[in-house]
Protein backbone atom coordinates (compact mmCIF):
# COMPACT_ATOMS: atom_id res chain seq x y z
CA UNK A 1 0.00 0.00 0.00
CA UNK A 2 1.54 3.27 -1.31
CA UNK A 3 0.16 6.92 0.73
CA UNK A 4 1.15 9.59 -1.17
CA UNK A 5 0.29 12.95 1.14
CA UNK A 6 0.06 16.21 -0.52
CA UNK A 7 0.78 18.31 2.75
CA UNK A 8 2.40 22.02 3.85
CA UNK A 9 4.11 20.21 6.53
CA UNK A 10 5.97 16.92 5.22
CA UNK A 11 7.90 17.11 8.43
CA UNK A 12 5.36 16.21 10.30
CA UNK A 13 4.61 12.78 8.51
CA UNK A 14 8.46 11.68 8.09
CA UNK A 15 8.50 11.90 12.30
CA UNK A 16 5.52 10.25 13.14
CA UNK A 17 5.35 8.11 10.51
CA UNK A 18 8.97 6.40 10.71
CA UNK A 19 7.70 5.29 13.81
CA UNK A 20 6.11 2.38 15.66
CA UNK A 21 4.06 -0.13 13.26
CA UNK A 22 4.22 2.38 10.95
CA UNK A 23 7.88 2.40 10.63
CA UNK A 24 8.55 -1.47 10.91
CA UNK A 25 5.64 -1.93 8.02
CA UNK A 26 7.71 0.59 6.04
CA UNK A 27 10.53 -1.02 6.40
CA UNK A 28 9.37 -4.48 5.76
CA UNK A 29 8.09 -2.97 2.16
CA UNK A 30 4.11 -3.46 3.20
CA UNK A 31 3.53 0.07 3.15
CA UNK A 32 4.91 3.03 2.17
CA UNK A 33 4.19 6.82 2.80
CA UNK A 34 5.44 9.88 0.42
CA UNK A 35 4.77 13.67 1.85
CA UNK A 36 4.89 15.76 -0.65
CA UNK A 37 5.53 19.13 0.40
CA UNK A 38 2.89 20.94 -2.04
CA UNK A 39 5.41 24.61 -1.44
CA UNK A 40 8.05 22.69 -3.65
CA UNK A 41 5.25 23.38 -6.69
CA UNK A 42 4.42 26.85 -6.35
CA UNK A 43 5.62 28.98 -9.49
CA UNK A 44 5.11 32.22 -7.33
CA UNK A 45 8.82 33.61 -6.42
CA UNK A 46 7.74 33.87 -2.93
CA UNK A 47 6.64 30.49 -2.60
CA UNK A 48 3.40 31.36 -1.78
CA UNK A 49 0.63 28.75 -1.73
CA UNK A 50 -2.10 30.69 -0.51
CA UNK A 51 -4.21 34.04 -1.03
CA UNK A 52 -6.82 35.76 0.34
CA UNK A 53 -10.67 34.69 -0.36
CA UNK A 54 -12.85 36.06 -2.84
CA UNK A 55 -15.55 37.71 -1.31
CA UNK A 56 -13.47 38.84 1.53
CA UNK A 57 -13.60 37.07 4.70
CA UNK A 58 -10.88 36.38 7.49
CA UNK A 59 -7.66 33.74 6.36
CA UNK A 60 -6.14 32.55 3.68
CA UNK A 61 -7.33 29.80 0.89
CA UNK A 62 -5.15 27.17 -0.46
CA UNK A 63 -4.71 28.01 -4.27
CA UNK A 64 -5.55 25.80 -7.26
CA UNK A 65 -1.84 25.79 -9.11
CA UNK A 66 0.74 24.46 -6.22
CA UNK A 67 -2.23 21.84 -5.31
CA UNK A 68 -2.53 20.84 -9.09
CA UNK A 69 0.94 20.58 -10.25
CA UNK A 70 1.84 18.91 -6.93
CA UNK A 71 -0.87 16.21 -8.35
CA UNK A 72 0.40 16.00 -11.62
CA UNK A 73 4.13 15.25 -9.74
CA UNK A 74 2.60 12.43 -8.00
CA UNK A 75 0.23 11.01 -11.08
CA UNK A 76 2.77 11.32 -13.67
CA UNK A 77 3.36 8.25 -15.59
CA UNK A 78 0.59 5.91 -13.25
CA UNK A 79 -1.70 4.16 -16.00
CA UNK A 80 -4.46 4.39 -13.05
CA UNK A 81 -5.38 7.57 -11.32
CA UNK A 82 -5.30 6.52 -7.64
CA UNK A 83 -8.05 7.28 -5.27
CA UNK A 84 -7.67 11.15 -4.12
CA UNK A 85 -9.01 11.44 -0.57
CA UNK A 86 -9.30 14.94 0.83
CA UNK A 87 -9.41 15.02 3.98
CA UNK A 88 -12.13 17.21 5.40
CA UNK A 89 -14.60 18.24 8.32
CA UNK A 90 -17.02 17.76 5.60
CA UNK A 91 -16.68 14.42 4.64
CA UNK A 92 -17.92 11.04 5.54
CA UNK A 93 -16.65 10.46 9.24
CA UNK A 94 -14.31 7.51 8.96
CA UNK A 95 -15.16 4.02 10.37
CA UNK A 96 -13.35 0.82 10.87
CA UNK A 97 -15.72 -0.32 8.11
CA UNK A 98 -14.37 2.18 5.71
CA UNK A 99 -10.96 1.58 6.68
CA UNK A 100 -11.36 -2.31 6.01
CA UNK A 101 -12.40 -0.85 2.55
CA UNK A 102 -9.51 1.67 2.08
CA UNK A 103 -6.94 -1.17 3.09
CA UNK A 104 -7.95 -2.99 -0.31
CA UNK A 105 -6.27 -0.15 -2.53
CA UNK A 106 -3.12 -0.36 -3.94
CA UNK A 107 -2.04 3.28 -3.81
CA UNK A 108 -3.94 6.18 -2.40
CA UNK A 109 -3.64 10.11 -2.32
CA UNK A 110 -4.18 11.45 1.01
CA UNK A 111 -4.75 15.56 0.34
CA UNK A 112 -4.19 17.89 3.73
CA UNK A 113 -6.02 21.43 3.89
CA UNK A 114 -4.68 24.33 6.16
CA UNK A 115 -6.05 27.79 6.40
CA UNK A 116 -9.58 28.10 6.15
CA UNK A 117 -9.28 25.42 3.55
CA UNK A 118 -8.61 24.93 0.06
CA UNK A 119 -9.85 26.39 -3.50
CA UNK A 120 -13.26 24.60 -4.48
CA UNK A 121 -11.89 23.78 -7.95
CA UNK A 122 -8.92 21.33 -5.85
CA UNK A 123 -12.32 19.42 -4.94
CA UNK A 124 -13.94 19.55 -8.20
CA UNK A 125 -11.44 18.71 -10.38
CA UNK A 126 -8.99 16.17 -8.31
CA UNK A 127 -10.55 14.47 -4.99
CA UNK A 128 -12.86 11.74 -5.25
CA UNK A 129 -13.66 11.23 -2.10
CA UNK A 130 -13.64 13.51 1.40
CA UNK A 131 -12.99 11.72 4.45
CA UNK A 132 -13.64 13.33 7.92
CA UNK A 133 -11.57 11.82 11.47
CA UNK A 134 -15.19 13.49 13.85
CA UNK A 135 -16.61 16.65 14.52
CA UNK A 136 -14.35 19.03 16.09
CA UNK A 137 -12.02 21.76 14.99
CA UNK A 138 -8.76 21.05 14.16
CA UNK A 139 -5.81 23.44 12.41
CA UNK A 140 -5.11 21.33 9.67
CA UNK A 141 -5.53 17.55 7.82
CA UNK A 142 -2.33 16.67 8.77
CA UNK A 143 -3.49 14.92 11.68
CA UNK A 144 -6.66 13.34 10.05
CA UNK A 145 -3.85 11.84 7.57
CA UNK A 146 -1.97 10.11 10.09
CA UNK A 147 -4.98 8.68 11.80
CA UNK A 148 -6.69 7.50 8.23
CA UNK A 149 -2.61 5.89 7.66
CA UNK A 150 -2.48 4.36 11.27
CA UNK A 151 -6.01 2.53 10.95
CA UNK A 152 -5.71 1.38 7.35
CA UNK A 153 -2.15 0.14 7.59
CA UNK A 154 -2.73 -1.80 10.63
CA UNK A 155 -5.21 -4.18 8.30
CA UNK A 156 -2.63 -4.57 6.00
CA UNK A 157 -1.91 -8.80 6.02
CA UNK A 158 1.99 -8.71 7.87
CA UNK A 159 1.41 -5.24 8.82
CA UNK A 160 0.72 -6.46 12.32
CA UNK A 161 3.25 -9.19 14.29
CA UNK A 162 0.76 -10.59 16.12
CA UNK A 163 -2.51 -11.13 13.31
CA UNK A 164 -3.26 -13.65 15.03
CA UNK A 165 -4.89 -12.08 17.89
CA UNK A 166 -6.54 -9.38 15.87
CA UNK A 167 -9.31 -11.65 15.26
CA UNK A 168 -10.43 -11.47 18.91
CA UNK A 169 -9.58 -8.40 19.29
CA UNK A 170 -13.06 -6.55 20.15
CA UNK A 171 -12.83 -3.79 18.12
CA UNK A 172 -12.49 -6.80 14.83
CA UNK A 173 -16.04 -7.56 15.60
CA UNK A 174 -17.56 -3.89 16.44
CA UNK A 175 -17.65 -4.42 20.13
CA UNK A 176 -15.74 -2.61 22.86
CA UNK A 177 -12.55 -4.17 24.00
CA UNK A 178 -13.81 -6.11 27.54
CA UNK A 179 -11.35 -4.91 30.96
CA UNK A 180 -7.61 -5.74 30.74
CA UNK A 181 -5.49 -6.79 33.77
CA UNK A 182 -2.25 -7.48 34.77
CA UNK A 183 0.34 -8.12 37.92
CA UNK A 184 -0.09 -7.59 40.28
CA UNK A 185 -2.48 -9.74 40.80
CA UNK A 186 -3.77 -7.24 44.09
CA UNK A 187 -2.81 -4.13 43.71
CA UNK A 188 -2.98 -1.51 46.80
CA UNK A 189 -5.52 -4.41 47.84
CA UNK A 190 -7.28 -3.63 44.45
CA UNK A 191 -7.83 -7.23 43.52
CA UNK A 192 -7.80 -8.56 39.81
CA UNK A 193 -11.58 -10.64 38.53
CA UNK A 194 -10.80 -13.93 40.50
CA UNK A 195 -12.21 -15.40 36.79
CA UNK A 196 -8.94 -14.30 35.08
CA UNK A 197 -7.15 -16.08 37.61
CA UNK A 198 -8.94 -19.20 37.33
CA UNK A 199 -7.16 -20.21 34.09
CA UNK A 200 -10.52 -22.09 32.73
CA UNK A 201 -10.32 -20.41 29.32
CA UNK A 202 -13.80 -21.29 28.37
CA UNK A 203 -15.25 -19.51 31.03
CA UNK A 204 -12.70 -16.57 30.70
CA UNK A 205 -14.23 -16.47 27.16
CA UNK A 206 -17.98 -16.28 27.87
CA UNK A 207 -16.92 -13.76 30.98
CA UNK A 208 -14.82 -11.47 28.09
CA UNK A 209 -17.74 -11.99 25.69
CA UNK A 210 -20.27 -10.62 28.20
CA UNK A 211 -18.08 -7.75 29.36
CA UNK A 212 -17.49 -6.81 25.86
CA UNK A 213 -21.34 -6.65 25.10
CA UNK A 214 -22.01 -5.19 28.70
CA UNK A 215 -19.61 -2.26 27.86
CA UNK A 216 -20.45 -1.40 24.51
CA UNK A 217 -24.19 -1.34 25.17
CA UNK A 218 -23.54 0.74 28.34
CA UNK A 219 -20.92 2.96 26.48
CA UNK A 220 -21.56 2.75 22.59
CA UNK A 221 -25.21 1.84 22.04
CA UNK A 222 -25.05 3.02 18.84
CA UNK A 223 -22.08 0.49 18.07
CA UNK A 224 -24.26 -1.78 20.13
CA UNK A 225 -27.22 -1.59 17.58
CA UNK A 226 -25.04 -2.06 14.38
CA UNK A 227 -23.31 -4.70 16.07
CA UNK A 228 -26.95 -6.76 16.87
CA UNK A 229 -27.63 -5.73 13.58
CA UNK A 230 -25.00 -7.43 11.98
CA UNK A 231 -25.34 -10.76 13.66
C1 LIG B 1 -18.40 21.16 12.31
C2 LIG B 1 -16.89 21.00 12.46
C3 LIG B 1 -16.48 19.59 12.03
C4 LIG B 1 -16.52 21.20 13.95
C5 LIG B 1 -16.14 22.03 11.63
C6 LIG B 1 -16.83 23.02 10.93
C7 LIG B 1 -16.11 23.96 10.18
C8 LIG B 1 -14.70 23.91 10.13
C9 LIG B 1 -14.03 22.91 10.83
C10 LIG B 1 -12.54 22.80 10.80
O1 LIG B 1 -11.97 22.12 11.59
N1 LIG B 1 -11.90 23.54 9.84
C11 LIG B 1 -10.45 23.56 9.77
C12 LIG B 1 -9.90 22.42 8.92
N2 LIG B 1 -10.35 21.19 9.53
C13 LIG B 1 -10.04 19.94 9.07
O2 LIG B 1 -9.30 19.75 8.13
C14 LIG B 1 -10.71 18.79 9.78
C15 LIG B 1 -11.46 19.00 10.94
C16 LIG B 1 -12.07 17.92 11.58
C17 LIG B 1 -11.96 16.60 11.12
C18 LIG B 1 -11.20 16.40 9.97
N3 LIG B 1 -10.92 15.25 9.30
O3 LIG B 1 -10.14 15.55 8.25
C19 LIG B 1 -9.92 16.88 8.21
C20 LIG B 1 -10.57 17.46 9.29
C21 LIG B 1 -8.37 22.49 8.93
C22 LIG B 1 -7.84 23.69 8.17
C23 LIG B 1 -8.35 23.70 6.74
C24 LIG B 1 -9.88 23.72 6.73
C25 LIG B 1 -10.42 22.52 7.48
C26 LIG B 1 -14.74 21.96 11.58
Amino acid sequence: MKFDVLTLFPETFELVMKESIIGRAQEKGLVEVNAIDIRDYTKDKHRKVDDYPFGGGSGMVMMCQPVFDAFRAVTQGLDTKPRVIFMSPQGRVLTQKMAVELSKEEHLILLCGHYEGIDERIIEELVDEEISIGDYVLTGGELPAMVLIDCVSRLIPGVLSSEGSFSDESHFNGLLEYPQYTRPAEYEGRPVPEILLSGHHANIQKWRAEQSLERTRKKRPDLYEEYLKGK
